[in-house]
């Protein structure tokens, strides 16, 4: 028997659902708003949550991701009663089950619920594989959703194409696809497309025997053959050209390939990695890039935020980096100051996360034996960057009213508790940093939690440092 978490404000969808699903020998239970919603899930094992796009207090998509991570991870399936193919895209791209209209059919209606519940019952309990996700920091939504996308290359050997802004990490994803993969023991070799020189292209790919041409005084293997049994990394692939593409795509068909001056084919077995900044699409249709090569590549695809669109990250990447980096070069330990991350926080990352390393580097040659990074460590022109943009914002949020003040009719209890409890947190977390001195370390240890769940809180609360 299963539980099904109908959120829905009409109580007669709810009616109609909860008997449909009773019927069936499951358990329904129903809540009018996504408050109540939420806190059902958050407390109940729910097997499966029907979910409505449009609550009193909220937008269901919006929760989607809340909802299937909650405790006992359910499928969802969302409803609505107005048809909606971008909302439809959104979710499923956000891992719903599936989506429904509340006009279709009773008949309709059940098979899609008995279908959901029927995968949910076969699933395995650890249905989640652990990857290694050595090196990748990051907690926000849109990193979580690229790693269950990583995880998903994990049991096969088809090409995985990985896209993303300049410095998103597309190579440090490529090598946890391989290091994630049967062929983890194996070559990783990487092929930087956007650096091979025109006239050696064919020989560093596919190597050359002695004698092939002027200065082959040796053989050599090429990276292709390095990478049997284990990755080839096809790094800025949208670089490599319409020429080269061809004889690739052969290669990538029958694994087989040439060595100049061979009269023999070699084989080389390797699952094929490819990373791009470009877009492929625009380039085929360009008819700059081939399209079959394109299906080739991306039976899987990975695509990697901006670091400004997952900004709840960048405390703990330049934690991360500041801990890798001062193990690197020795010297006196450091921590961050709140002025610090503040400025970390409202700049825009151009460069993402690559720019942070190289900011972070900087600033810790800058403090030489300092102990606190502030905001002085950092390079002028990203300070500057960041004053510049506070200046044409609007201030800070204005003084928060109790929820209670003109709130007539009374809110629900759920989102009132909710409001107080982000009340008190921001005045304690201020508090806080004041009495702390801007020392991270010292807050930590005065609130009795963790560094990382301190930056968490501070990101959740806009809170500007003193
Ligand atoms: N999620 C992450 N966690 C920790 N470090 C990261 C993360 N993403 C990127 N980095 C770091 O950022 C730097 C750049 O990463 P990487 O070279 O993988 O980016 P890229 O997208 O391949 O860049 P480019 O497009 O310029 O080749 C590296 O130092 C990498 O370790």
């Amino acid at each position: 028997m299963s539980l099904v978490v109908i959120i829905d404000d009409d109580r007669s969808v709810c009616g109609v659902l909860e008997q449909l699903i009773r019927q069936h020998g499951h358990t329904a239970v129903s809540a009018q708003s996504l408050a109540d919603g939420l806190a059902l899930v958050e407390n109940r094992p729910a097997d499966l949550v029907l979910l409505d796009v449009k609550l009193p207090d909220g937008s269901g998509l919006e929760q989607l991701h809340r909802i299937s991570q909650s405790p006992a991870k359910p499928e969802v399936i969302i409803m609505t009663g107005h048809g909606d193919p971008d909302g439809a895209e959104f979710a499923i791209h956000n891992g719903a089950w599936d989506y429904i209209e509340k006009s279709a059919s009773p008949k309709a209606m059940t098979l899609r619920l008995l279908r959901a519940l029927e995968y949910r019952a076969g699933k395995q309990p650890a249905a989640a594989p652990a990857i290694d996700r050595r090196g990748i920091v990051g907690e926000s939504q849109p990193l979580t959703h690229a790693l269950d996308q990583l995880a998903h290359t994990m049991y096969s050997d088809a090409g995985v194409l990985i896209t993303g802004d300049t410095g998103t990490g597309k190579e440090l994803f490529a090598r946890a696809v391989h290091r994630n993969s049967p062929r983890k023991d194996a070559s990783f070799v990487v092929v930087d497309c956007a650096a091979l020189p025109h006239h050696l292209v064919e020989s560093m790919l596919f190597g050359h025997v002695k004698g092939a041409f002027t200065g082959a005084d040796a053989p050599r293997e090429g990276l292709v053959a390095q990478a049997d049994g284990g990755t080839l990394f096809l790094d800025e692939i949208g670089e490599m050209p319409l020429s080269l593409q061809k004889a690739f795509l052969r290669v990538l068909e029958s694994r087989c390939f040439r060595p100049i001056g061979s009269k023999e084919e070699r084989r080389s077995n390797f699952r094929i990695v490819a990373s791009t900044n470009r877009d492929l699409d625009e380039m085929v249709r360009k008819g700059r890039f081939r399209q079959d090569l394109l299906y080739r590549l991306r039976t899987f695809h990975l695509h990697l935020p901006a670091l400004r669109q997952r900004r709840q990250d960048i405390p703990l990447l330049a934690e991360y980096h500041l801990q890798r980096l001062s193990r690197l070069y020795g010297g006196t330990p450091k921590e961050m100051s709140a002025d610090f991350l503040e400025v970390l926080a409202g700049h825009d990352w151009p460069g993402n996360v690559r720019e942070l390393v190289n900011t972070m580097d900087s600033a810790l040659s800058a403090a030489r034996d300092e102990t606190v990074l502030y905001s002085c460590h950092l390079p002028p022109t990203l300070r500057t960057k960041v004053a510049c943009r506070q200046i044409t914002k609007p201030c800070a949020r204005p003084a928060e009213a109790t929820p209670f003040d003109a709130a007539r009719p009374l809110p629900p209890l759920q989102a009132f508790r909710d409001k107080m409890i982000e009340m008190a947190e921001t005045q304690y977390l201020n508090t806080l940093l004041k009495d702390s001195g801007g020392s991270m370390s010292n807050a930590c240890t005065m609130a009795g939690i963790s560094r990382s769940r301190l930056y968490e809180l501070m990101k959740k609360h806009a809170i500007t440092a003193r």
